[in-house]
């Protein structure tokens, strides 16, 4: 009796609907019974034709419509989304109808124009899009009749290339960002259809081109560089924070390449230290006890972001160094060399079984890896006996002591501001590694230990990728291992595939402990995702926060909406997972909503006070009449 959509639209209403509008449909299991709001289907298949959900309040992510594949209408209008819209209109192949004005929708034209053969209206009027506007493609569509574009930043040109648009009789490209001579498939359309672009010019516009304008018109639209995007307060600060924290990396790795290259012209063999007693030990990595090898033993150093002269693995193996932990991979040091400066190194345990020249490709392509939300890999050395890692020495420690350690008098409580900037670093370097390359890289084993804690206070991703070097890639325990990998284990079948899904599950896992301030352990039924799944959501504020957060009550909105985050982290099927992309995103917005900082909410007001119904505001009819 259900539909083969019920679980697409779901995901929708848990990604789009905080604000409860579509509450009702948790009434019927049924989405094609009727009772749903905005939805039809079609009798016989029962899968969803089409969605109208105007005026609702809806914001947040609409990826999961993209399972809608029978689709003929959308209409999203009068809400307020703002990210982009990330569905590829591919995934709609009989789409009839799409109507997403009155929002906030970001980004570049929705991608898939070619393939919508049946498309009559497309309304994107009254958003932030931005980019050029596929004009070549629109007009190859034979059944289109409306093309609204009006009121956003749409760049580029029109394009001299578009000599026919057969069946469009309405079109509005006013008040965007578009510049040069208005072809001539278009002057039938009243000068209003073009007004507020300041670079257009000739018929129907009372303006003349120059010659100049003749010039740039020869050109494709898609081949004119668009003009710089406007960037808001938002984009402006994390370009400022990023190219600081990249003259910080730079100054670092220089730094860190100059003592090293001093420190092999002044070293002394300087005798292992051991402390005993309660204090840490620190010994040699070559020798203390911990059965250290030698450097000429065949292996080679490979050093990252062209900082030669780290050619003498022995300097690093004799330095004195101090325990930090032995994890799943291996054991980790903090090592100081001759100059004082601090670096770790990670000698890890049994990779020997994977092939040396894949285990180095891999790591390579690790060491490439630059972002302020990912510990850099230095350097690695490669025996036949011994791996070696040098990474940054970032001294806060993990992500884990910082939530975990000394509780009890005398701890500093971490505060909301602190525990969201927390979860948004983490995202933006998992989203960074996952969209790094096509080769859809993942991290393998995300732990609140295995994020460490900048100076500044920021998230940085470590260990990238080493689990996925040990002949089990699976951690023994399985606190942060997605379902669908147990699952395959306990029925004794091969173990499935790890995706980048793998990875924002864990990262889900790792929210959850921001916000409890528990720690994730134990598996199943008596895990920490178990015990939040259970709580009601009128409970959270009471049960599920950690006590160092109850003082925050202006935040616990924000608090939800993390938890909310975390939750779509943590469904069973990773299909119903958003992409770390997305993920961060939507922390990122609620953490600049705290800041009383986010643009959005003033688009979102400015077009709600708009009272000029357009022409294709009539949607109800027209819908009717094309289905
Ligand atoms: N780059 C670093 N800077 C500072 N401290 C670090 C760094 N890397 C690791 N540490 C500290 O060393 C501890 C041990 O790290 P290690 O990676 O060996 O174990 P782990 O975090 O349990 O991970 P895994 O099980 O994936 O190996 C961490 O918990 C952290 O406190």
């Amino acid at each position: 009796s259900g539909s083969p959509d019920s679980a697409a639209l779901l995901a929708f209403k848990s990604w789009a609907d905080a604000s409860g509008s579509l509450a009702g449909w948790a009434n019927s299991s049924d989405p094609c019974g009727g009772s749903w709001l905005g939805v039809t289907c079609n009798a016989r298949t029962r899968r969803v034709t089409k969605l109208v959900l105007e005026n609702l309040n809806l914001s947040g992510y609409v990826e999961p419509l993209a399972r809608l594949a029978e689709l003929r209408v959308l209409s999203l209008k009068r809400n307020r989304f703002a990210a982009s819209f990330s569905v590829d209109l591919s995934s709609w192949p009989n789409l009839k109808q799409l109507h997403l004005s009155y929002n906030g929708f970001s980004g570049d034209f929705p991608a898939g124009v070619p393939n919508l053969r049946r498309l009559r209206r497309l309304d994107l009027s009254h958003n932030n899009f931005t980019g050029v506007i596929p004009l070549a493609e629109l007009a190859r569509l034979p059944r289109l009749l409306t093309l609204r574009l009006e009121a956003n930043s749409f760049t580029g040109t029109l394009g001299a290339a578009v000599d026919s648009f057969p069946s469009l009789s309405d079109a509005n490209f006013s008040d965007n960002e578009l510049a040069g001579r208005i072809p001539t498939s278009l002057w039938r359309f009243p000068a209003t259809a073009f007004s507020g672009n300041k670079g257009l010019c000739g018929k129907p516009l009372p303006s003349v081109c120059s010659n100049h304008t003749a010039a740039i018109d020869t050109v494709q639209p898609e081949a004119i560089a668009p003009k710089p995007k406007r960037l808001n307060h938002r984009t402006v600060l994390s370009i400022v924070a990023v190219d600081a924290v990249a003259v910080s990396a730079a100054l670092a790795t220089v730094t860190w390449c100059c003592y090293r290259k001093r420190s092999r012209r002044v070293r002394s063999e300087s005798p292992c230290e051991v402390k005993t007693g309660a204090q840490k030990q620190t010994y040699g990595i070559h020798g203390g006890g911990v059965g250290g090898v030698g450097g000429g033993d065949g292996g080679e150093l490979v050093v990252f972001d062209g900082c030669r002269g780290f050619d003498r693995v022995d300097d690093l193996l004799r330095s004195s160094a101090e325990l930090l932990g032995k994890g799943g991979v291996g054991t980790t040091y903090k090592v100081v060399v001759a100059d004082g400066g601090t670096v770790v190194v990670k000698r890890v345990r049994e990779v020997l079984r994977r092939r040396r020249k894949d285990v180095d490709a891999r790591l390579r392509e690790i060491g490439g890896l630059r972002h302020p939300n990912v510990v850099s890999l230095r350097a690695f050395y490669h025996s036949q006996d011994e791996l070696l890692l040098v990474y940054d020495y970032l001294p806060r420690g993990s992500m884990h002591s910082l939530l975990h350690e000394n509780r009890g008098p005398g701890r500093t409580p971490l505060d909301w501001t602190a525990r969201i900037k927390l979860a948004a670093g983490a995202a933006s370097g998992l989203a960074y590694l996952h969209e790094y390359s096509n080769a859809k890289l993942v991290h393998g084993h995300v732990t609140s230990s295995n994020i460490i804690v900048d100076d500044s206070g920021s998230a940085c991703i470590s260990n990238i990728g080493l689990h996925q070097l040990l002949p089990s890639p699976l951690p023994s325990d399985n606190t942060y291992t997605a379902p669908e990998l147990i699952l395959h284990n306990n029925h004794g079948s091969t173990q499935r595939k790890y995706t980048q899904k793998c990875d924002v599950y864990s990262f889900g896992v790792v929210v959850l402990e921001i916000l409890t301030g528990k720690m994730a352990t134990g598996e199943g039924e008596t895990s920490l995702v178990k015990w939040v799944q259970r709580v009601p959501q009128e409970e959270w504020k009471r049960e599920v926060f950690d006590f160092e957060l109850m003082g925050y009550k202006e935040m616990e909105e924000d608090m939800t909406a993390l938890l909310q985050v975390a939750l779509l982290c943590l469904a069973t099927l990773p299909r119903d997972r958003p992409k770390m992309s997305v993920v961060h995103n939507m922390i990122e917005d609620i953490r600049n909503k705290g800041a009383g900082e986010d643009p959005t909410n003033c688009s979102v007001n400015n077009l709600s006070s708009d009272s000029s119904p357009s022409r294709s505001e009539s949607t109800s009819t027209a819908l009717a009449a094309d289905l």
